[in-house]
C-alpha cells in the first residue's frame, strides 16, 4: 500500500495541509515540535481508527477548532486506487470509504495496514502490561473481524459487570448472566492470543535475526491471566471470585490482565537485555507486526518511522534497510536529514506546515 495524497485540516497543530507524497521513501525534517510526528499520527489513524500514541480523539482535534478531516489517496494492493475521508469530533468520528459511508468498523479496520516505529516504543518492554496488550489486541484486531467483535464485547461485558459491583446492584442472578457472556467471549480473546502471538513469535525471532548480526535468539511468550481457555471455565473463574470482585467492585482477573513477555535467547528481555538490545527488540517486534499484517491481510504496510532510525549505529541502520520485506513505502521523521537519505523525497516541517 502506498500513500499518495495526504490533506489534513484543524488534526493537532496542523491547520491545512496538502501534501502529494512521491515514490517509496519521505522524509519530514524539522526542528522539535513542529508537527512531524503529528502528520505520522494521522497517517496511522487510517489503520484501526484509534491514534498510535493511544489519544483520545479530542486532544486530535487543533485547538480552537470543532472538528478535525482527514483525506486520503492511497494506492492499493488488492482494492486499486482508493479514497477515504475522515472527519473527526469530539464525541463522533466518520469514515467515508470511496463513496461510502462506514457504518460497521470491521468493514475497515486493517484494511489499510501501517506500522509506526515511534520513541515511545523503548516503554514496550518495561512499561505497564496494558501497553503491549493494547499493541498485541491492535495487531490481531486488525486482521481478525471475529477477533475484534469479541474484544468489544468483552469489554463492553467487563465495564456492566464493574458498574454493577461499583453500585453495589450486583445480585448473584444478575451477575451470573454477565458471567457467561464474559467468559464466552473471554474464550475467544485467548485462543486468538495463543495463536496469535505463536505466529507472531516466529516472525519477530526472523526479523530479529536480519537485523542484529550476533546469534542471539528473541521470542515472544503469551502470560495469560489465568489457566481458564472455555467460555464455561471463564464463567465458573467469575463465579468463583465474585464475593472478592464484590468486595473490590471490580473484576480482578481475566484476559483484561493478560500480558505477553519477550524473550533474549530464552530469558524474559525485560529484565537482562541492555539498552541497545531493546531497541533492537523493539524494532525488530515492529517489524514482526508488519510481516504479520502482511502475511495475514495481503497487503505491504506502510512503515511510520518517527525519529527512531537516528537512534541506531550505522550498521545497524543499514541492516534495518536490508531487512526490509516487499519494498514497503516508508514515511520518517528527524530534526536532521541522515546521510543514507539519498533520493528521498524531503519535506520540511515548520510551525504545522508540511513544506515541499
Ligand atoms: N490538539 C492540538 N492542537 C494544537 N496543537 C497541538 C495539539 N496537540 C499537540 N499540539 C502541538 O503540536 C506540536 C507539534 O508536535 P509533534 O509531536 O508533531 O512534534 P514533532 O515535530 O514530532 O517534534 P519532536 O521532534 O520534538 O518529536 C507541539 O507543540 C504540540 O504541543
Amino acid at each position: 500500500m502506498r500513500f499518495q495524497k495526504v490533506t489534513l485540516q484543524g488534526f493537532r497543530n496542523l491547520p491545512l495541509c496538502e501534501v502529494e507524497l512521491a515514490g517509496r521513501r519521505t522524509f519530514l525534517c524539522g526542528a522539535n515540535a513542529q508537527g512531524k510526528t503529528n502528520f505520522l499520527e494521522a497517517l496511522g489513524y487510517v489503520t484501526a481508527l484509534r491514534s498510535f500514541r493511544g489519544a483520545e480523539t479530542r486532544a486530535l482535534i487543533g485547538h480552537g477548532q470543532a472538528q478535525a478531516g482527514l483525506a486520503f489517496g492511497l494506492e492499493h494492493e488488492t482494492l486499486g486506487a482508493s479514497r477515504i475521508m475522515i472527519t473527526l469530533k469530539p464525541a463522533a468520528r466518520e469514515v467515508m470509504w470511496e463513496q461510502g459511508r462506514v457504518t460497521r468498523l470491521g468493514d475497515f479496520i486493517g484494511r489499510f495496514p501501517t506500522v509506526a516505529f515511534w520513541s515511545q516504543d523503548n516503554q514496550f518492554l518495561r512499561g505497564a502490561p496494558a501497553l503491549r496488550r493494547r499493541w498485541l489486541d491492535l495487531t490481531l484486531a486488525a486482521m481478525d473481524p471475529v477477533y475484534l467483535q469479541a474484544l468489544q464485547s468483552y469489554t463492553r461485558a467487563v465495564a456492566e459487570r464493574n458498574m454493577l459491583l461499583k453500585q453495589g446492584r450486583g445480585d448473584a442472578g444478575t451477575l451470573e448472566a454477565f458471567e457467561h457472556e464474559l467468559g464466552v467471549h473471554a474464550a475467544v480473546l485467548v485462543a486468538g492470543r495463543r495463536a496469535g502471538v505463536e505466529a507472531i513469535s516466529a516472525l519477530f525471532h526472523a526479523a530479529h535475526q536480519r537485523l542484529v548480526p550476533e546469534a542471539e535468539t528473541a521470542g515472544l511468550v503469551y502470560a495469560p491471566d489465568t489457566t481458564a481457555a472455555t467460555a464455561s471455565e471463564f464463567a465458573a473463574l467469575q463465579a468463583k471470585n465474585r464475593p472478592r470482585d464484590q468486595l473490590l467492585k471490580s473484576t480482578e482477573r481475566g484476559p483484561h490482565r493478560d500480558d505477553i513477555e519477550l524473550l533474549l535467547n530464552g530469558r524474559p528481555a525485560r529484565q537482562f537485555a541492555s539498552e541497545g538490545q531493546q531497541r533492537c527488540l523493539v524494532i525488530a517486534l515492529r517489524l514482526a507486526q508488519a510481516a504479520y499484517f502482511k502475511a495475514k491481510g495481503g497487503v505491504t504496510p506502510v512503515l511510520l518511522c518517527d525519529d527512531v532510525l537516528g537512534e541506531l549505529d550505522p550498521s545497524r541502520r543499514e541492516r534495518f534497510w536490508a531487512s526490509l520485506e516487499h519494498d514497503p513505502q516508508v514515511i520518517a521523521t528527524g530534526t536532521s536529514l541522515p546521510a543514507d537519505a539519498d533520493g528521498w523525497q524531503v519535506l520540511q516541517v515548520e510551525n504545522g506546515r508540511v513544506l515541499s
